[in-house]
């Protein structure tokens, strides 16, 4: 991929939109061809209907612009997203009435939609797939009651027209042209937001958090924050344009206002164009746009909802030839020219074209170990039911600084819940874990960012790959738990990705790796936050022998530079090279601990465990 080969020429106003090479420059200028065309076009032909055609693709693609930012980028599916159309709408006209400018009031409604689309936000980000997005549905309809209640404030169901104060200072005009400016203007601010953030850490945090939410908490992200933040931005920016277009239109009902069919047209075309990337809402504007506004032109009154119907065609060839909207159907130059991040430089293919047809990992570097330091976590007699079902009864643990605890058990021992317990995705009914921070004093954190921020990294028995993202994007999420700079981020992840055998996949999209690389991967990840104690939920499982003899050089290195490592394992062959210790847990109890050799010399340990899955010991 190129991205990650900055210029230093590139002058820095186009670094700070992520235009850094070549390509990405190439793609600045398509963007720049198609929003010149946008501009020139009306003014070229000189037409009032054209006028307004181009006026409503510049005011579409900047609804459905800013709504991606929520709906694509954090994948939070709003289908209420008139509700801050109609706010900023409401505030501009309210304002206007008491003699304040639309320029100020645009941004009153945007705070206002902000502070609304977080309060909704924080209790409804707990909600996932059509429960947010009906719960979305439900919030327009309360605003769309209010406004028809609060009569002496909105006008009521009839609603209210515009005071028609003509002028820049009202945003009231007798001619198209500054409407079309004011359109544009808008929509090049809408974009250049919608680039700034995709290509900064937010938009990796937000894409992250859309993809997997548990890898995204372990690697530091606070998911919830990130999407609130994403809903006040979306609802910020739908809101200026509501404002704009209220003045445009110089009325307002509150049929039209907060209409849940208006809120649908801003999904539909940021599907069409392409979900998710910075420029697909653009394109999709600017092919259904015209449909509607044609079709209502030449056919007036007897097409009414012509364009739902063609909406409705088009969306079901969309979903079922081009999935990833019509941003996919350019040609490739073009869709590498206008979203470097998903190609690969050395390839020039679409990131996952390319043939993973010798998956073989580079070897892992080796230093020698220094000796075991003090005790760095402390687990007092934990214990978990679930409902009538002991999983955690009484544990104990202790970890030093460099040590290797390997934790064995038959399936369903409670291994796992242990470790949700030790990173903080679940609380323990009673007992303590106590972690060793960085200042040397004890803590009791509660919660997952508080085992992040004292370094307690994991990974999951089941791998969570970043799918939409590369390898070294994957690493980067990791990394900017230090360096929350983009540039310095992916220097660390080439870093890492170089030391854990991973470099020749750095721009492999994550989802193509082999078994053995996805686990290496989670690894990377974790290791990009430097952690001081790293816990590994059955990181061997699955991969093949001369993948298992890398995993294991792969952890010893891990450990020779004073991490401390607990590792849940089923593939004795691990355990019994690489821990220091083991614990036996069987029904959530430890029935053994101790040296790996005595411990599988255990009575107990053949009768619960060893005896029953022999196969694994022999791995
Ligand atoms: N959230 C939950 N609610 C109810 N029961 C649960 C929950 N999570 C785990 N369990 C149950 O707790 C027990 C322990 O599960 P856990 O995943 O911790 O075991 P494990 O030792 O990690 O198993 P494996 O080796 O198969 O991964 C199992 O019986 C499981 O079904």
């Amino acid at each position: 991929m190129s991205s990650n080969q900055t210029s230093p020429t590139t002058p820095a106003v186009l670094r700070f939109f992520g235009v850094d090479n070549s390509a990405d420059k190439r793609g600045a200028l398509y963007i720049f061809v198609l929003l010149a065309a946008l501009l020139v076009t009306p003014i070229v032909v000189g037409n009032d209907f054209v006028y307004h055609v181009f006026i409503t693709i510049c005011l579409f693609a900047g609804l459905s612009t800013a709504w991606n930012i929520v709906g694509g980028y954090a994948g939070q599916l709003s289908l209420g997203h008139a509700m801050y159309y109609g706010i900023g709408a409401y505030t501009g006209m309210i304002l206007v009435n008491a003699g304040i400018t639309p320029w100020i009031g645009m941004f009153v409604g945007a705070a206002v939609s902000a502070v609304v689309a977080a309060l909704i936000a924080y209790p409804c980000f707990r909600l996932k797939g059509p429960f947010y997005a009906l719960a979305s549905i439900a919030f327009l309809e309360v605003f769309h009651v209010l406004a028809i209640e609060m009569k002496w404030l909105t006008g009521g169901a009839t609603g209210k027209m515009i005071p028609l104060q003509v002028g820049w200072e009202w945003m009231i005009f007798q001619d198209r042209l500054p409407s079309l400016l004011i359109a544009f203007g808008m929509l090049c601010f809408v974009l250049a937001i919608a680039q700034v953030i995709r290509h900064r850490r937010m938009g990796f945090y937000l894409i992250a958090t859309r993809e997997r939410e548990s890898a995204a908490k372990a690697a530091g992200i606070p998911t919830v924050k990130v999407r609130i933040y994403a809903a006040a931005m979306s609802g910020a920016l739908v809101s200026m344009l509501g404002t704009f277009h209220a003045m445009y239109l110089t009325f307002i009902e509150p049929d039209s206002a907060f209409d849940l069919i208006f809120s649908i047209q801003i999904v539909l075309f940021a599907l069409v164009g392409g979900i998710g990337t910075v420029f697909g809402p653009l394109l999709g504007a600017i092919l259904l746009v015209p449909i509607t506004e044609i079709s209502r032109g030449l056919l007036g009154a007897s097409a009414l909802g012509l364009h739902g119907f063609v909406y409705g065609v088009i969306l079901m060839l969309v979903v079922v030839f081009m999935p990833d909207g019509v941003v996919s159907l350019l040609p490739k130059r073009a869709r590498k020219a206008l979203d470097p991040e998903q190609f690969d430089d050395t390839t020039g293919q679409p990131i996952g074209d390319t043939e993973l047809d010798a998956p073989q990992l580079d070897p892992i570097q080796t230093k020698a170990r220094p000796p075991l330091g003090d005790e760095v976590l402390k687990v007092d007699d934990l214990v978990k039911n679930f409902g009538g079902l002991k999983v955690t009864q009484h544990v104990n643990i202790s970890l030093r600084q460099g040590e290797v605890l390997g934790i064995i058990g038959p399936n369903g021992a409670g291994k796992t819940t242990l470790f949700n317990m030790l990173s903080g995705f679940l609380e323990a009914d009673s007992g303590s874990v106590v972690v060793m921070g960085p200042d040397g004093k004890p803590h009791t954190p509660k919660g997952v960012a508080d085992f992040v921020s004292l370094g307690v990294g994991r990974t999951f028995q089941i791998v969570q790959p970043f799918a939409a993202m590369t390898v070294e994007e994957n690493i980067m999420v990791g990394a900017f738990y230090h360096h929350p700079d983009v540039d310095s981020a992916r220097r660390v992840a080439g870093e890492i990705a170089t030391e854990l055998g991973l470099g020749r996949f750095l721009h492999e999209e994550a989802k193509n790796l082999p078994i053995g690389g996805l686990k290496r991967l989670e690894v990377a990840r974790v290791m990009a936050m430097r952690p001081r104690i790293l816990l590994l939920d059955e990181v061997m499982a699955g991969i093949n022998p001369s993948d298992l003899v890398e995993a294991i050089r792969l952890i010893k290195a891990i450990r020779d530079t004073g991490v401390s490592i607990i590792a849940i394992e089923h593939v004795m062959r691990a355990i019994m090279d690489l821990s220091d210790r083991v614990i036996v847990i069987n029904s959530g109890a430890v029935i053994s601990e101790g040296d790996p050799e005595s411990v599988v010399r255990d009575e107990a340990v053949i009768e619960a465990y060893l005896g029953k899955e022999a196969g694994n010991a022999e791995a």
